[in-house]
């Protein structure tokens, strides 16, 4: 067996034996290979593949490379540049953080930076396991650390153990100070970006007063007109529109092309921001999201495809079947993982 260095152009793997044989690689088969291969890839599972009559064996895992097994374990890179163009897919998924410590005493929250509570801590890591074999590339939060809790908490739970890493690029010296000096590990990466664009609907005079004093205080129908209306704004506060100005123009300009991309998106945001995105997505007319309602910590699936986004639900467990059938991009990262981690 020959031992190979190995590179990538635009998603096919070429070989290149040390005796100088150039070959590829592309769909777990072998094209003009020597009857007999090593090759070092990253990500790899080791053993020995065949195509036909000829065999090469992964030998060594070294994430310095970009693998065979790589377009699996981040369906981003799936496939030529060709085919990712043509099946330009990407998933997204929507959290709601979990509970949080004004929720747990009905309080206005809007942009107070309140943390998750016990239950919320456990509802984070719940949504994680409903979410756990589904591919995240890049990871949107709001500002506020009950979303950055939720994302963080989530991903402890999933398979592939990328650590999520949170980029500071508010000044060129925070920038310059979280610097990564190594590829592997930027490659065991994902990026976290917090964005106060995804902040909960700044709730003007309301925030930190009691939700069910409010209303005794206000009349019920005042309050839930603040609450729930698309265009009328609490006192001194962002009414959902304008929530939606800010949070779906940041969707469209940062996180619409990282899914064009190709790239697979998780967003860790608030109630109506991400109300205000789902009616984005989902066309809703001002008069339909008034009734859109969204739990703590219940993830929501979406394909991004062919331009248009998919709404897929919430996978109800990591096991649940469906989920991976939704598009056979998934189906097969989810396989390669279970063949990896077993
Ligand atoms: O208090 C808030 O910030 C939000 C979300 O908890 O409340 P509401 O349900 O009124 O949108």
């Amino acid at each position: 067996m020959a031992n190979a260095m190995l590179h990538q152009t635009v998603g096919t793997l070429h070989l290149l034996s040390n005796s100088g044989i150039h070959c590829e690689v592309g769909n777990n088969s072998v094209r003009l290979l020597p009857k007999s291969f090593k090759v070092e890839v990253g990500f790899s599972k080791r053993g020995t593949y065949s195509s036909g009559e000829r065999k090469f064996s992964v030998i060594q895992a070294s994430a310095s490379q970009t693998s065979l097994f790589d377009p699996v374990l981040s369906p981003s890179n799936n496939g030529t540049h060709e085919s990712r163009k043509k099946s330009n897919e990407a998933a997204l998924i929507l959290i709601r953080h979990g509970e949080s410590l004004w929720n747990e005493k009905n309080l206005f929250t809007g942009c107070v930076d309140v943390p998750l509570t016990k239950k919320g801590v456990e509802e984070a890591i719940e949504a994680g396991k409903r979410i756990s074999n589904i591919p995240v590339d890049m990871i949107f939060t709001s500002a506020l650390i009950r979303a950055q809790m939720t994302a963080m908490l989530a991903m402890t739970q999933h398979r592939r153990k990328k650590v999520p890493i949170i980029m500071h690029n508010e000044s060129e010296q925070a920038r310059a100070w979280s610097q990564i000096y190594s590829e592997d590990t930027m490659k065991q990466s994902i990026p976290v970006i917090a964005a106060w664009q995804l902040n909960e609907r700044m709730y003007g005079e309301l925030q930190g007063l009691n939700k069910q004093e409010t209303a005794d205080r206000f009349g019920k129908e005042k309050v839930h007109e603040w609450r729930r209306s698309y265009d009328i704004p609490p006192p001194n506060g962002e009414s959902l529109e304008m929530c939606a100005q800010r949070a779906v123009a940041y969707f469209k300009d940062n996180i619409e092309p990282q899914l064009l991309s190709g790239k697979n998106v998780m967003i860790a945001a608030h109630g109506n921001s991400l109300r205000s995105i789902i009616m984005y997505l989902d066309k809703l007319t001002s008069q339909e999201v008034i009734s859109l309602e969204l739990s703590t910590g219940i993830p929501m699936l979406y394909i991004f495809k062919e331009g248009k986004f998919l709404r897929r639900g919430s996978p109800v467990a990591p096991t649940e079947a469906g989920v991976y059938a939704y598009t056979r991009r998934l189906a097969q990262y989810r396989q390669k993982l279970d063949e990896m981690l077993h």
